[in-house]
């Protein structure tokens, strides 16, 4: 406990951390989504700059996630290593530790895993891009790959690649597999720019899990893809949300769920009171507005606070037995 300047006992986070989300920049003039939202491609990477400097001037924070969708898709493909390293280097002016990427769809547009990985310094063997760390004793991060499965990033005739073109000409019936049309409810989560969890990191999951109820951690699972309807469209959830909120619903040391992908950003409490919640984007902030934050920690809850359109959630752990 320690007295703030009010005279109250406040009492000090275990740790602090940083959080972007879809950066999507690219040296090319604003645009629009599909759907007519605007795009600031790059104003993008100025959000991301202020972002750094607010998180050095706080010198607290012990390391920075970044949720994916480091560059846009409509980055010419001459200029995506450039692109990716020059958003990497930003990222790298963070003093204070480490910086954690996950990769989303737009990255996938840009560059192959073997190029990618490197470059967002994921060590990883034959291309997964899922980990975890532990930055104090009492919390462990997991960090998903949830385009696993995924019709794009890997080779064409590469077996994960080919187990998603069969799941997207069962489940969808466009031609384009990035439409939605004629598609209910859940089912419309089955496009080519979503993917899913295979089974081997299924079961690294599960061993993750495991270790961490023993250790009695506290566990926020990180990844792109939104893995709850309350907080996303069903447009933008993972194809096997279902079966990894299954899994993550056995164990009671998961917290927070946190993620990208869906811009405008999401917050639900789901039915065992895991929190999930939606990071807004920086691609979608028109000149000199930001959407980035920072997380405290403390042993019975996560205080997300956000900067402009980025909102600030408190995140009260449900009492386990
Ligand atoms: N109905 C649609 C929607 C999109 N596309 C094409 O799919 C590609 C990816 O779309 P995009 O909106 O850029 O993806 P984001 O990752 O930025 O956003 C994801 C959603 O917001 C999740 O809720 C792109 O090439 C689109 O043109 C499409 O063909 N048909």
């Amino acid at each position: 406990m320690v007295l703030s300047s009010s005279g109250l006992t406040t009492t000090q986070p275990l740790f602090s951390f940083g959080l972007i989300s879809d950066v999507q920049y690219a040296d090319i003039p604003d645009g629009r989504s599909f759907l007519g939202v605007p795009r600031y491609y790059r104003h993008s990477i100025l959000v991301l700059q202020r972002a750094v400097k607010e998180w050095n001037t706080h010198q607290k924070h012990k390391f920075v996630i970044n949720f994916g969708d480091i560059v846009d898709g409509f980055c010419p493909k001459d200029q995506s290593l450039g692109a990716v390293q020059k958003v990497v280097d930003e990222f790298e002016m963070f003093r204070g530790g480490p910086v954690y990427h996950m990769i989303g769809n737009h990255c996938l547009y840009n560059l192959p895993r073997s190029k990618l990985l490197p470059l967002l310094k994921i060590q990883s063997l034959d291309g997964r891009a899922y980990y975890d760390f532990s930055p104090v004793p009492e919390y462990r991060f997991v960090v998903l790959d949830g385009y696993d499965i995924s019709a794009i990033g890997w080779p064409q005739d590469h077996p994960k690649s080919l187990e998603a073109m069969k799941i997207l000409r069962e489940k969808n019936p466009n031609e384009n597999k990035n439409s939605p049309t004629g598609m209910e409810g859940l089912e419309r989560r089955f496009l080519m720019f979503n993917g899913g969890i295979g089974r081997e990191q299924m079961e690294w999951l599960d061993g993750v899990l495991l270790e961490a109820t023993k250790k009695k951690q506290k566990v926020v699972v990180c990844c792109h893809l939104p893995l709850d309807a309350g907080a996303a469209s069903e447009k933008g959830l993972l194809w096997n949300y279902d079966e990894v909120m299954n899994l993550i619903h056995r164990y009671n040391c998961v917290k927070v769920c946190l993620a990208g992908h869906y811009h405008k950003g999401g917050y639900s409490i789901d039915s065992h009171g895991i929190h999930h919640r939606i990071i807004e984007a920086a691609l979608e902030c028109p000149l000199d507005t930001n959407a980035f934050g920072h997380i405290d920690a403390y042993h019975d809850r996560l205080s997300l606070v956000g900067t402009d359109r980025m909102k600030s959630t408190d995140m009260h752990f449900y009492p386990t037995s």
